[in-house]
């Protein structure tokens, strides 16, 4: 098992080594963007790209990564909240080169490893609170979990701060054949509706099984937290501890044509479920910290 670390310069630091099993996963330090997770399940132990990058995707660090787990701090979209409104969309976790913390645990069990990113002056253009931010990023044979902190490092006279996160998930599967579930029954909102009202407007979740075999743009509030992503030939599993949401996104042709940096036909080969925490804020006091956490088990 290997966790490769590779700077936005693409120079490439291995930090653990297991050699048990061949699961791997790289990571930029740029994003703190995972872009490479290999693992096999139970049934088949060939370790098989499990993450979708697109092969436009820019890895040189001049824009986020079009593919992989991107992270998204503090806000969601474009930003909604008073606080957040000179952050560009998905806010700059994603777009900052993030440095090396720690080798968490590197045994049998697995390798862990730890970034870090604090407020640097771009940042502090866009969003002056006092933060710190800490990723950790654990793989095991056939999971890979990633959690993120977040610290409000502000003497207590302080004001609190607010923010939104999320993992934006690529999970590589023939998107017209892939389902999610259990999503029946929970309210959403469909960012694809051509207005702010019904944008606005929730809709309820009929579907046992959820597909994205048109332009699909949804907000699922209060999801439950287990996600299975299952296709004919595999299964992915998402669950997610303190992110309440999740976001099911494919823009098919209709939109995906018009990404500058999507290869031509790689909605096909994606669906993004995304766990987060999108629908209101977090808000955290000097001196508290916040965690959200995600575990992606390959199932078959
Ligand atoms: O192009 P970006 O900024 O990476 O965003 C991709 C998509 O990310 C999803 O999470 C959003 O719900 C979509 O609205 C958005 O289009």
């Amino acid at each position: 098992m290997v966790v490769t670390m590779t700077s936005w310069l693409w120079e490439r630091m291995p930090v653990g080594e297991h050699k048990a099993a061949g699961a791997s996963a790289e990571i930029l330090y740029y994003g703190a963007t995972v872009i490479s997770w290999k693992a096999g399940s139970s049934t088949n132990p060939q370790p098989t790209e499990r993450l979708f990058v697109s092969g436009k995707a820019a890895l040189d660090g001049s824009k986020p990564v079009r593919g992989g787990i991107p992270v998204v701090f503090p806000a969601f979209g474009a930003p909604t909240h008073p606080d957040h409104a000179k952050l560009s969309q998905h806010g700059f976790a994603r777009n900052n080169v993030w440095a090396f913390g720690a080798t968490v645990m590197d045994n049998e069990a697995g390798v862990s490893v730890k970034l870090t990113l604090a407020p640097n002056d771009a940042i502090k253009a866009q969003f002056d609170h006092p933060f710190e931010l800490e990723y950790v990023v654990t793989l095991a044979e056939h999971q890979l979990t990633t959690g993120l902190h977040v610290k409000h490092t502000g003497l207590s006279t302080t004001a609190p701060f607010e923010f939104q996160a999320l993992f934006h998930n690529y999970i590589r599967a023939p998107a017209n054949d892939v389902r999610i579930s259990p999503l029946a029954g929970v309210s959403y909102y469909d960012k694809t509706e051509a207005t702010e009202e019904a944008r606005a407007a929730p809709k309820l979740e009929a579907r046992a099984g959820v597909d994205v075999n048109k332009f699909t743009d949804s907000v699922y509030e209060d999801a439950g937290g287990r996600y299975d992503v299952v296709w004919p030939s595999g299964a992915i599993e998402v669950r997610a501890t303190n992110l309440k949401d999740v976001v099911v996104w494919n823009p098919q042709q209709e939109a995906g044509s018009k990404i500058g940096d999507m290869e031509a036909g790689g909605w096909e080969k994606y669906v993004c479920v995304e766990p987060g925490y999108v629908r209101g804020f977090v808000k955290i006091e000097p001196g508290q910290a916040w965690s959200g956490q995600q575990v992606l088990s390959v199932k078959v």
